[in-house]
């Protein structure tokens, strides 16, 4: 058997439409049977590591928080060969230190979601994989030593509060998430993306730009739009920077996940082999191929 390769997929968040450096880049379009991705995919590598980018909105933001389809589109990373995820998001900071400009490698989520489908198992196939630790930690370290190459302040862990949206949050749930729950920042599409990423057996690493300080600061009044598109410009260049160092620390040659990311599966199926249903199997053949084995022509 040939040694693993990495693959790294870079989810692109709110104002991050493009990666550089890539070659042999090609725009695909990638069938799941969970519908469409946002977007079409751009494939190719740097140097010797392949790259698969999908921009979370679509290209021209054409999706809200809401009605990005998660599944697609960890199923179509997945479908490519996608090893390790890196997604990259514009967030709110509920910490003076974590500043507009900033840098958060985040491991840790609170997930207030609710209108969204959350995972890829269900009536048929039944799963229950591990969140514990929802980011993997050789991925965040990874981010790190790219970000220091990049020269952008980076914070190494923070909780990320994923709050449905699309309204940005009220002056008492922004106290709420910061002063009771102590969460470090806030976005709207971390959630379901990072649970169904571990079901899909992939690592997963979120890297959050500070881009405002939600509503709770009293010396920067509320959030607004035109106030993260301006950090957005200033700084979406430094997230693409990051990106590009990405695979020289990552290296072509994967070694099995030391956190077990790449075994998410292996205890988690709970229905019975002979009580599983086979169009459901069918629709499972990428994100749990491993363990599920080539489906059933008959
Ligand atoms: C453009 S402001 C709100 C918008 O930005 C963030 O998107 P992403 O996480 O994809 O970078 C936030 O979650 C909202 O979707
Ligand atoms: N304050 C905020 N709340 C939710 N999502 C965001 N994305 C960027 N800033 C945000």
């Amino acid at each position: 058997m040939g040694e693993a390769k990495t693959v790294i997929g870079v989810i692109g968040g709110s104002g991050v439409y493009e990666i550089d450096g890539l070659e042999d880049a090609r725009w695909q379009d990638v069938q799941t049977p969970w519908g469409a991705p946002s977007d079409q995919i751009l494939t190719g590598r740097i140097g010797e590591v392949a790259m698969a980018f999908l921009p979370r909105h679509g290209r021209g933001h054409v999706h809200s928080p809401s009605s990005v389809p998660y599944r697609a589109n960890i199923d179509a990373l997945k479908r490519l060969g996608v090893t390790d995820v890196i997604s990259v998001s514009a967030c709110g900071s509920f910490q003076e230190a974590m500043a507009p400009g900033d840098f958060v490698i985040v491991d840790q989520f609170v997930d207030r979601t609710f209108a969204r489908e959350k995972s890829f198992f269900g009536p048929g196939c039944v799963a229950h994989v591990s969140v514990a630790h929802p980011t993997c930690a050789r991925l965040g370290d990874a981010c790190e030593a790219a970000a220091a190459a990049t020269g952008v302040r980076t914070h190494h862990g923070g909780t990320y509060l994923a709050m449905e949206g699309p309204q940005f949050s009220t002056l008492a749930e922004s106290r709420l998430y910061r002063e009771v729950w102590g969460c470090d920042v806030v976005g709207m599409t971390n959630m379901p993306e990072a649970k169904l990423a571990r079901e899909a057996e992939l690592c997963y690493a979120s890297l959050a730009m500070i881009t405002d300080y939600d509503s709770w600061h009293p010396d920067h009044g509320e959030v607004d739009v035109t106030e993260i598109i301006a950090t957005l410009t200033g700084n979406a260049s430094n997230a693409r920077d990051l990106v590009a160092r990405l695979p020289a620390g990552l290296g072509p040659d994967r070694a099995p996940c030391p956190c077990g990311c790449d075994r998410a599966l292996e205890f988690a199926l709970m229905t019975a082999p002979d009580k599983r249903d086979p169009e459901v199997l069918a629709r499972l053949d990428a994100v749990a191929g491993r363990v599920l084995g080539a489906p059933d022509k008959g």
